[in-house]
């Protein structure tokens, strides 16, 4: 295997930062998806492609260095919040990725995910690694509490030590069209975060159409967002492949407009190896490799990186071990 071939996507920091733009309504208008062209399109695209066997190693570890591990659940705890900063430290039992002849390896994930409360702590656990914190710091899940409220704790995550602060949107602004709305919000939150990187949450299983979760993209995007993510984890649908071909549609768009490479972050009940590699098959399909980068691509997931480990210790040995042994926290 030639695993160490593979570019495990070291963080690039030449990468230009979006600067944002106007809001530009022209534009706007012209956004358009239609759902049955995209449902049409997404089932193809897992069948088509898939990874041949010797490749699946190196995909999935390089999986892992997208995943934002996270947790954000009413009952975290700062022991919790340690224990996955460790497995972020080391997300692969050392025996496997000796089995796999990858154990000279530098495999970790793209970023920590947690509530601002643990800002603090996941950053003093994750000392010397590298590996960013990200917090969601908005209101989070719903974005409905006071503005000013909002603004100042992305202030206080980043203060903290937050490299990427993760901010959901305010769905009516969407379902009413108020896109001056969403654009100003945006661009006081890119503000706000300074260098910490801006990903936006769309919660777009609550947007009716796949038209809003394209021109809320757009918005986004226009406002200064380094990332657009699709979901919190807590809507009722979260990343689906179709959604993502509309956000990812319009990174390309925006990309051929500006020439600023803005990344993605599905999100929300990706659980599954088999299912990351299907995300990585339409990303490099719709974007190419370039965008196969954890400046530019991530999975917001809480549960995967267990289900990859398993993977990979069954391409190793052969065998499957029981989940107990790949604890997550
Ligand atoms: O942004 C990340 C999500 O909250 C994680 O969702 P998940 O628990 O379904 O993986």
């Amino acid at each position: 295997m030639t695993l160490k071939a593979v570019d495990l996507g070291a963080h690039n920091h030449n990468h230009q930062r979006n600067p944002g733009f106007d809001l530009d309504l022209g534009w706007m208008r012209q956004v358009r998806m239609n759902r049955s062209a995209l449902e049409r399109r997404a089932s193809t695209i897992g069948t088509r492609r898939s990874v041949k066997k010797q490749w699946q190693a190196a995909w999935l570890l390089r999986a892992i260095t997208f995943i934002d591990l996270t947790t954000l659940n009413g009952d975290d705890s700062a022991g919790r919040v340690e224990r996955l900063c460790a497995k972020a430290r080391q997300p692969v039992r050392p025996e496997i990725l000796k089995a796999l002849g990858a154990d000279g390896l530098k495999v970790n994930p793209g970023a920590v995910c947690v509530y601002h409360n643990f800002v603090e702590t996941a950053v003093n656990a994750l000392k010397g690694t590298g590996i960013p914190v990200a917090a969601v710091s908005t209101g989070f899940p719903a974005g409905l509490t006071p503005f000013e409220t909002r603004i100042k704790e992305v202030e206080a995550s980043v203060a903290a030590g937050a490299k990427e602060i993760d901010v959901v949107i305010e769905r009516h602004h969407v379902l009413n069209g108020d896109w001056q709305a969403l654009y100003d919000q945006m661009k006081a939150f890119r503000e706000a975060c300074g260098e910490a990187h801006l990903k936006t949450i769309l919660g777009t299983g609550e947007l009716a159409t796949q038209t809003n979760v394209a021109k809320a993209s757009l918005v986004c995007m226009l406002a200064g967002a380094d990332f657009i993510k699709t979901s919190t984890g807590k809507e009722k649908v979260n990343a689906d492949l179709q959604t993502s071909l509309s956000m990812i549609r319009m990174i390309r768009w925006f990309h051929e407009e500006t020439g600023i490479e803005i990344g993605y972050k599905p999100a929300g009940g990706i659980s599954k190896a088999k299912d990351a590699l299907t995300f990585m098959a339409l990303m490099k399909e719709e974007l190419g490799d370039n965008w196969l980068q954890p400046h530019l691509f991530r999975f917001g997931a809480s549960s995967l990186l267990t289900d990859i480990e398993r993977q990979l210790e069954h391409n190793a040995t052969g065998r499957y071990s029981a989940d107990y042994r790949q604890p997550m926290v």
